[in-house]
C-alpha cells in the first residue's frame, strides 16, 4: 500500500497542500481530482520525491519513503510528469531504456533490452522506436514517457494528467492499458485528471482537491455529484449514470451563490473579483 499521511507542503510561507490523507492500494487506479492550482501535481512531487513535504509522511509498503535513497524510490514509483521536459535528442528507444536504470547494474543487460523492446510494442510504439524525441508529436512524446515509467516496473505509477495531449482514441488506448497492466503486474496508479468522466470510467477512488485539502473521497459515486462539483468547481453539472460509467455535463458557471448563465460569466466575475451580479 502506498499510504500518504498528514501530508503538507509550502512553498515558502504559502501553505499549498494542508494535512493530506490518502491511501493507495495495489491493483487500484486511483485518481486525483480538482480546479486549477488545487493541488494536484504538487501532492504527485511530493509522492515522487521531487518536493520534499513540509510535514506528515508517505510510507511505501513498510518503509518511510524519506529513508530510502532516489534509486530505491525509482525502482518502486514511476513518476510521468505533466509537461514534456525540454526535446531531447536521443532516440525513442534508449529513453524507455533510462527507465531501466533502478534496474541495471552497470550497464543494461540483455534482459533490459528485451523488456524495453516488450513495451514498445505493447504500447504501439515499436515503429517510432529509433525516431529522435524531438522528432514526435507532442502525444507521442507522452506516451514514450509513460513507457519509460513502466520499464522502470515500478509499485506504484503516478500519472500527472497522462491524456492531456493525446486524442480521443490514444486517451482510451492509454488508459485501458494502465487498467490492463495495473491488474495484471499488480501495481497501484496515481492519475492527476482533469476530464471527471475519463477518470471515472479508470478509477476505482477518488479524491477532490479544493485549495490544498481533500474536500471528499471514495468511489467515483460517493465522489461525482451535483452538489460537490458545484462547491469545488464553481459549476452547476446534470450528472448521469449509464451502465455504470458518469456522464457529467456542465450547465453554466455558479459564483458567490449566484448564477450566471453563459460560458464566460463565473471566468469574467472571477477575473473582477467582486462578489456583486455582473450587471449586463
Ligand atoms: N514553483 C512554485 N512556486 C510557488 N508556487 C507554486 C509553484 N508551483 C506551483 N505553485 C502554486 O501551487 C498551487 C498548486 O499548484 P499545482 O500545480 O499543484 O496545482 P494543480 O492542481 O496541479 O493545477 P493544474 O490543474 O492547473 O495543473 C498553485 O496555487 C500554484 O500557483
Amino acid at each position: 500500500m502506498l499510504y500518504i499521511h498528514d501530508l503538507s507542503f509550502a512553498y515558502g510561507s504559502s501553505l499549498i497542500l494542508d494535512s493530506i490523507g490518502v491511501t493507495v492500494e495495489r491493483k487500484q487506479i486511483l485518481s486525483i481530482v480538482g480546479p486549477n492550482g488545487a493541488g494536484k501535481t504538487t501532492l504527485l512531487k511530493c509522492m515522487a520525491g521531487i518536493l520534499k513535504p513540509t510535514g506528515g509522511a508517505i510510507r511505501i509498503e513498510d518503509r518511510q519513503a524519506s529513508s530510502m535513497s532516489r534509486k530505491e524510490l525509482a525502482a518502486r514509483l514511476g513518476y510521468v510528469p505533466q509537461s514534456i521536459p525540454s526535446r531531447f535528442s536521443m532516440t525513442v528507444f534508449d529513453t524507455v531504456l533510462t527507465g531501466r536504470r533502478p534496474h541495471a547494474v552497470w550497464r543494461p543487460s540483455q534482459k533490459d533490452m528485451i523488456k524495453v523492446a516488450e513495451i514498445l510494442h505493447e504500447m504501439n510504439l515499436d515503429e517510432l522506436a529509433m525516431r529522435e524525441m524531438d522528432r514526435l508529436s507532442g502525444g507521442q512524446a507522452q506516451k514514450v514517457l509513460l513507457a519509460r515509467a513502466l520499464a522502470q516496473e515500478p509499485s506504484y505509477m503516478l500519472l500527472d494528467e497522462p491524456t492531456s495531449s493525446l486524442d480521443l482514441r490514444h486517451q482510451m488506448e492509454v488508459l485501458e492499458l494502465m487498467a490492463v497492466l495495473v491488474e495484471s503486474r499488480g501495481m497501484g496508479a496515481v492519475m492527476a485528471m482533469h476530464d471527471l468522466n475519463l477518470a471515472a470510467r479508470f478509477s476505482h477512488k477518488m479524491v477532490m482537491l479544493r485549495e490544498g485539502k481533500v474536500f471528499c473521497s471514495g468511489s467515483p459515486r460517493e465522489v461525482l455529484h451535483a452538489g460537490n462539483i458545484r462547491t469545488v468547481y464553481g459549476v452547476e453539472a446534470a450528472v448521469n449514470w449509464e451502465n455504470g460509467y458518469p456522464l457529467i455535463q456542465v450547465l453554466r458557471c455558479v459564483s458567490n451563490g449566484r448564477e450566471h448563465d453563459g460560458p464566460w460569466a463565473g471566468h469574467a466575475q472571477r477575473l473582477i473579483g467582486t462578489t456583486q451580479p455582473m450587471r449586463r
